[in-house]
């Protein structure tokens, strides 16, 4: 549980206006990790109160303050998949409500918009820093509880989403009427899905059809659409930001991917190259990921909403210093993690 303290401090702060943690904080170039770490909380809280959610759904200051706390406490410290990564999203999720106008613009509403910023608080909520199929591979208790239907981890991020919030004094949904309650935790469960992966790849094409006809509120379908895809578009974030920041939040999500091909080894199992300290060339992979999964991605979104146009060309800007770095190590035959810290 989280300490009557620590609470009333996180209350008592006048989280006021964001720019009291940045100038650019709203910027879509702005890195959230860049605040000191210990401010982050009141920073969630802040983000909260300035897209009026506090005051709409009747959220008691001291209840926010417990839950983000409580959220804080429910991740654990891998490399990559830890609170300051679940902030960083939030921070993503924040900025596109803010800077697209979502709600403004009625392509989402104040219940869709206190889903997606809490979803993304959530969304990978206990992470242990290996992927689904290691769950299954390893017959670990969240395979046995979840594979049956797929997303174990996900499936687990948001079972833990529902315990903190049927925690004493964090349940930030109290004050919504059963229907809206419903609704929204059915929308937390689906937006924290969608950041399974393999669920993302399954609705590209109809993400396309939807980006290439225009973006139709009246339609649930088109909804559910934009719910994944601005999940996916936060969950990737850091790789919209400069080039440094961007290769550094990479770097974490290989240092947790090789700490699992480790254990696959020691587990008898081959890992693939993604996985495989010896045989991954960063470069390569990252330049794959980022055609593959993560432009497609900010390609939609540019094309959904100019004003995300920006995004789009950063990340296509850092797929250019990966591909520098890649004819660089490559002409060196230098090969693993190791070999790219000469660009630090
Ligand atoms: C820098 C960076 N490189 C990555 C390289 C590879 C992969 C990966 O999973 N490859 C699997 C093969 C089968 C293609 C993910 C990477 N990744 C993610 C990420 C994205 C996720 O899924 C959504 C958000 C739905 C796209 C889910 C989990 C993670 Cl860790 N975040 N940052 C990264
Ligand atoms: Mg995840
Ligand atoms: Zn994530």
């Amino acid at each position: 549980q989280v300490s009557r303290e620590e609470t009333d401090q996180l209350c008592a702060e006048n989280t006021g206006s964001v720019a009291r943690y940045s100038p650019s904080f709203t910027a879509w170039e702005y890195f959230p990790r860049d605040l000191e770490e210990r401010r982050w909380p009141a920073a969630v809280l802040a983000m909260y109160e300035d897209l009026g959610l506090v005051h709409r759904f009747g959220i008691e200051r001291s209840t926010l303050a417990r839950f983000v706390l409580m959220v804080r406490k429910g991740y654990r410290d891998p490399p990559y998949h830890n609170f300051s990564h679940a902030y960083s999203v939030a921070h993503f999720a924040y900025l596109m409500l803010k800077n697209l106008q979502l709600v403004e613009s009625r392509c989402l509403d104040d219940l869709e918009s206190l889903s997606l910023l809490t979803a993304c608080l959530c969304h990978d909520l206990d992470h242990r820093g290996t992927t689904n199929s290691f769950q299954v591979a390893s017959r670990s208790v969240l395979a046995s509880l979840y594979s049956s239907e797929g997303s174990v981890m996900e499936q687990h991020h948001f079972a833990q989403s529902v315990c903190i919030l049927n925690t004493d004094g964090c349940n930030i949904l109290s004050e919504l009427p059963p229907k809206d309650y419903t609704q929204c935790l059915d929308m937390v469960r689906g937006m924290i899905l969608a950041t399974d992966l393999s669920r993302h790849l399954s609705i590209m094409t109809e993400l396309e059809a939807m980006a290439t006809g225009g973006y139709r509120s009246c339609e649930p379908r088109h909804r559910r659409l934009l719910h994944s895809l601005l999940m996916t578009a936060a969950d990737l974030s850091d790789q919209t930001k400069r080039w440094l920041s961007s290769k550094k939040a990479a770097k974490l999500v290989y240092r947790e991917f090789f700490s699992q091909g480790d254990m696959e080894k020691q587990m008898g199992n081959d890992p693939s190259e993604m996985m495989d300290r010896e045989r991954a060339f960063i470069p390569k992979l990252q330049i794959q990921f980022l055609d593959d999964i993560a432009l497609p991605v900010y390609s939609l979104m540019g094309s959904l909403f100019p004003a995300c146009e920006e995004v789009y060309a950063q990340t296509k800007a850092n797929r250019r210093c990966w591909q520098r770095m890649a004819d660089i190590c490559s002409r060196r035959n230098a090969t693993n993690v190791q070999s790219i810290d000469v660009f630090d």
